[in-house]
């Protein structure tokens, strides 16, 4: 169990990028998601020990990963958004290099090692060639293999199938359901189908707080009651705006779909729909926007 005990992070420029974060995650997967500036990447890295919280408390099992980062960092594998540039050499080879690195001294048990990662991403076939000139794709498998080496505890996964393409992106899924089924992973992005597709819990962070939390079917149920949704001519879609609280537009056969959120009946021509986990993202995001503003002013 990874357990965060209102970690707050404070830049020396003064952002408050961390804003008393409390939350208990599991085994299997868990998304956080959150709008760009929300604070994922400083949650990401003060987790994986690249980064000390201004005050808080981050435990994982019986470890005080803030007290014992070497102790979090031998059961962690840490995916991050960039990896920068891939020297020139074969998929085995930087492997084997990353797994000495990771202390695996024996050139057999780093054979055995490589080899199985190797297979279970997807990359045997390709592992004589350059990782410098593999597609996204296969880079960020690659990414999840250097990620499992050693066996974690504890993955965490920055924005992993930004730019994949769709069958790329569901072998990555695939992939990270496979490996969840034993460890805790936590999977950060602002993409709602990752969430919905891959993870039984979630949170949303927005401004440094977590907004919200639990498994994305509760929290679709949870608006209930509340979405109602209208055809409109693009052309009146201010005029919807001024008039109701708009979660989400989107275009079907060039016309366009507002969906809004009223605890009661809007009328008007509207009709109750069940909204989706996007739209209790964006009015969540959308709340939490309203509630800084009112505090700033
Ligand atoms: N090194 C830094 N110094 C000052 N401010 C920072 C620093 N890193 C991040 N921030 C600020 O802290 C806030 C949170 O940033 P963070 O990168 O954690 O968000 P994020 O949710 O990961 O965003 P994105 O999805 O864009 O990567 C933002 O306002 C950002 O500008």
């Amino acid at each position: 169990m990874l357990n965060l005990n209102n970690v707050t992070h404070t830049y020396p420029n003064g952002t408050r990028a961390l804003d008393g974060v409390t939350m208990s995650i599991g085994k299997g997967l868990f998304g956080l998601l959150g709008p760009n500036g929300a604070g994922k990447s400083s949650l990401m890295r003060a987790i994986a020990t690249l980064q000390t919280p201004t005050s808080g408390d981050i435990r994982f099992g019986d470890i005080d990963v803030l007290a014992e980062p070497e102790r979090l960092r031998a059961v962690l594998g840490y995916l991050p958004q960039e990896f920068g540039v891939y020297p020139r050499v074969s998929a085995y080879e930087l492997l084997d290099y990353m797994a000495s690195l990771k202390g695996i001294v024996s050139a057999a048990d780093r054979r055995g090692t490589v080899e199985t990662l190797l297979v279970q991403t997807n990359l045997w076939n390709v592992r004589t060639k350059a990782v410098a000139g593999f597609s996204g794709g296969m880079k960020r498998r690659f990414g999840i293999a250097q990620a499992l080496i050693g066996n974690p505890k504890l993955i965490i996964v920055d924005e992993p199938t930004a730019g994949l393409d769709p069958e790329e992106r569901n072998r990555f899924h695939n992939l990270l359901v496979e490996i969840g089924e034993q460890v805790t992973i936590l999977l950060s992005t602002h993409i709602v189908d990752d969430i919905a597709d891959l993870c039984p819990r979630m949170a949303v962070l927005a401004n440094g707080r977590i907004q919200l939390e639990g498994a994305p079917d509760d929290l679709i149920a949870r608006s209930r009651g509340s979405m109602w949704s209208k055809t409109i001519e693009r052309e009146t879609l201010e005029e919807v705006k001024a008039a109701y609280e708009v979660v989400s537009t989107r275009l079907f056969a060039g016309r366009t779909i507002v969906h809004v959120l009223s605890a009661n009946d809007p009328g008007n021509g509207f009709s109750p729909v069940e909204g989706g986990l996007e739209d209790v993202y964006l009015t969540t995001v959308a709340r939490s926007r309203t509630a800084a503003t009112t505090v700033a002013g």
